[in-house]
């Protein structure tokens, strides 16, 4: 195993589909298809937004799966950004018995395979090259899974399931965000596959996670759930707040957000605000022109907090430095947005994951996305 800090650890999607009474599949020999055809477009989209795809031994077995990015423009769009057509496989295993003929090792790109020490020289050996096999130590280690994805330079990790899987990372603690697709059936049969086994959650009555969006996909609801980010304050509330009343003063444009964005030091203190286009700049963001107005070294930036109406963006045409990359650049660590950038003039934002591949703490208030989208009712948002 490399050495690695648990800080370069890659953020955890754990994407499950269940039916309305937990389970996410049947007993019978065929995959159950829970998710609607809309809800299978999601998940092609996470595959190709992640650097990798993970699922334990049961899924290979039970399913053989191939476990691919199905489009080929969400391919050609992974390679354009200098990405591998298809993330990294990965698989995880107890007792290494996986065989070599499953369709996992024979399809898409690079492959991993992990397993307790005592399992991984055997499974290696059968694998004869279809993948890496690292061994974890004495257990299937999940932390010494992300550690060594995290040196691999994989930022952002799907886990596919199957139960034992989920519950493996759930119970640990390190999973980040759930996207829970909820089918419209039962199954109805105590002994089919449920979506996680037994175990001391951390995320109990008492430790609530934040549901930060629904969406309906077809006849599928997808819950997207914010795992172990801590709290929102009273005190971010209403500085969000407030930056959703700095967005109403934006010039409208119907070929542009309108967002506000205020930077508060640790102890409460406004240190500076903005908002798009403002003083007759056509081109300027709400991030980017709050930060123009402090001084980078700015000692209290460090512990200050950056509340923003919307995403910062990834990718723009207005200025050459995107606010995601402005803000990474800056010594701030802490970033409050209330709503994500929807696909309207960029396909697929990425301000979020950026950022929080720079280690900058990221939370979502979604009770003021309504608000913050409000302000922006002009554009056609779909
Ligand atoms: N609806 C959906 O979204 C999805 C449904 N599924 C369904 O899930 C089912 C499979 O789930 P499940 O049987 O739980 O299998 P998993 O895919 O979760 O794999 C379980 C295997 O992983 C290894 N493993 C997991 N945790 C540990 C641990 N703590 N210590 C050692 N080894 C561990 C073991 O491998 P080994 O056996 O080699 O020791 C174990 O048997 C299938 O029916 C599949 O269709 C799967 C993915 C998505
Ligand atoms: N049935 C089911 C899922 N099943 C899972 O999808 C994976 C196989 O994908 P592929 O290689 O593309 O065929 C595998 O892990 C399988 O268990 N996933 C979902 O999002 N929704 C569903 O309804």
């Amino acid at each position: 195993m490399n050495d690695v800090s648990a800080d370069r650890r890659p953020y955890v999607v754990l994407s499950v589909a269940m039916s309305i009474d937990g389970h996410i599949d049947d007993r019978g020999p065929e995959r159950l298809l829970l998710s609607s055809p809309e809800d299978f477009d999601r998940v092609d989209q996470l595959r190709a937004d992640s650097d990798a795809v993970l699922v334990g031994a049961g899924t290979l077995r039970s399913d053989d799966p191939r476990l691919l990015v199905a489009s080929p423009e969400r391919r050609a769009e992974r390679e354009a950004r200098g990405l591998p057509a298809y993330p990294l496989k990965v698989a995880l295993t107890g007792s290494g018995d996986l065989d070599p003929a499953l369709r996992f090792w024979h399809h898409g790109g690079a492959k991993v395979a992990y397993a307790p020490d005592t399992a991984a020289a055997k499974l290696a050996e059968r694998l004869d090259g279809l993948a890496d096999v690292v061994g974890t130590g004495a257990a299937l280690d999940p932390g010494a899974v992300l550690d060594d994805l995290g040196a691999r330079g994989v930022g952002r990790l799907m886990v596919e399931g199957g139960g034992a899987v989920h519950t493996l990372f759930l119970t640990a603690g390190l999973v980040d965000e759930i996207q829970l697709a909820v089918a419209p059936f039962f199954v109805g049969d105590d002994a089919a596959p449920r979506f996680v086994l037994a175990g001391a959650f951390p995320q109990d009555p008492r430790h609530r996670m934040t549901l930060a969006e629904t969406r309906m996909l077809g006849d599928t609801a997808l819950l997207r759930y914010l795992v172990r980010r801590p709290p929102l304050t009273a005190a971010d509330r209403h500085w969000l707040a407030e930056a959703v009343e700095e967005s109403r003063r934006c010039p409208p444009s119907v070929t542009a957000y309108s967002v506000g964005a205020i930077i508060v030091a640790e102890d409460g203190t406004e240190l500076a605000r903005g908002h798009s286009r403002e003083q007759g700049d056509p081109a300027v963001h709400a991030e980017e022109a709050a930060l123009a107005k402090l001084d980078p070294a700015d000692p209290r930036l460090a512990t200050a907090t950056l509340y923003s109406t919307l995403e910062p963006c990834s990718r723009r045409s207005s200025h050459p430095v995107p606010c995601a990359q402005l803000v990474r650049a800056s010594a701030l660590r802490r970033v409050v947005i209330a709503w994500r950038e929807p696909a309207l003039f960029v396909a697929d934002c990425e301000g979020v994951e950026l950022l929080e591949q720079a280690g900058i703490t990221v939370l979502e208030c979604p009770e003021l996305a309504p608000a913050a989208r409000a302000v922006n009712s002009y554009l056609e948002l779909g």
